[in-house]
């Protein structure tokens, strides 16, 4: 008989249950478990430009710490979807929110959220890489000098950096310009950019669409590592990419619906609807 009894003499404390993260569900294998907790949540949310409507009614729970993969045929609403997140809509003119969208259970879109403090703790990676025409080091410790958090800057560059899987390429020529690096480079220093502000969600649209097929895969590795650390939203024209990196795949169709919202595998393996698995195996889209 086993006679390590330790752990049934102590009464269990339910303040240390929650704060371990594999007991709380908090670790990448808890996430994998489905027990990961909802960082982003959209409630009928619909979203217009002008007359024209972009996303339907979309309900959706964004798990902490995993990559969430938005696919669906052009124009039918991710980059809306995503750009809701961080309110990056404010910038158009034309668009129209309604429904809500909660970032730990507050909604980015209430009267006292600042869209510009949300968008340090909501970070956005676009198409392009677009570098500032500055240093490589100016470009991650633009957004750190904005915060006033300039103690530390060589050590939070170098740790962004590092993070982002660029230190070692760049570390000694971290005074020349971000735009003379390759495209893939450039955009892992964007990713840099966007970690110095130290957010809790990366959003990514379409990330390495303009990038050749290595520095695509650099990306890839790169992201299945952030979500480690951070809740990662992408979306993606390229299903196997979503199915190779992400965790979650929402499928959208024409007229901004979301269709289908599941386990990746489930999507790719063994999809609901008639209509994702005609669009996952190619029969239009
Ligand atoms: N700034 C804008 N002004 C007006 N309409 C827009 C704007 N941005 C997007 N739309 C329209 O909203 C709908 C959804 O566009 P959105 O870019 O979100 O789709 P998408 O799925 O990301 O497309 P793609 O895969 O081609 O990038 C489309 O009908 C598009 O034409």
């Amino acid at each position: 008989m086993n006679d390590d009894t330790t752990t049934v003499d102590v009464e269990p404390d339910d303040r240390l249950i929650e704060t371990d993260p594999a007991e709380a569900g908090l670790s990448r294998d808890g996430a994998a478990s489905g027990t990961a907790p909802t960082v982003i949540e959209s409630r009928h949310l619909n979203v217009w430009y002008d007359d024209t409507q972009a996303i339907r009614d979309v309900s959706m729970e964004i798990p902490e710490r995993q990559v969430t993969a938005m696919i669906g045929p052009s124009g039918c609403g991710k980059s809306t979807f995503l750009r809701c997140i961080n309110r990056m809509n404010d910038l158009i003119d034309a668009a129209r929110v309604e429904g809500e969208l909660l970032f730990n259970g507050k909604d980015v879109y209430d009267d006292d959220v600042d869209p510009v403090a949300l968008r340090r703790r909501i970070g956005m990676v676009f198409q392009q890489p677009n570098p500032f025409p500055k240093s490589i080091y100016d470009n991650v410790a633009y957004g750190l000098r904005v915060q006033g958090r300039t103690d530390d800057l060589d050590e939070q560059v170098e740790r962004a950096l590092r993070r982002s899987a660029l230190w070692d390429e760049v570390k000694d020529q971290l005074d020349e310009s971000g735009l003379d690096l390759s495209g893939g480079q450039q955009q892992r220093l964007c990713i840099a950019r966007a970690i110095a502000a130290d957010p809790e969600v990366i959003l990514m649209d379409e990330p390495a669409s303009a990038l050749d097929p290595v520095a695509t895969s650099k990306i890839e590795d790169l992201i299945a590592d952030l979500a480690e650390e951070y809740t990662v939203v992408i979306v993606t024209h390229n299903m196997q990419q979503a199915a190779r990196i992400s965790d979650k795949t929402a499928v959208f169709l024409t007229g901004g619906e979301l269709v289908e919202f599941d386990d990746t595998n489930e999507i790719f393996e063994n999809p609901e609807s008639d209509r994702v698995e005609d669009y996952i195996t190619g029969k239009f889209g």
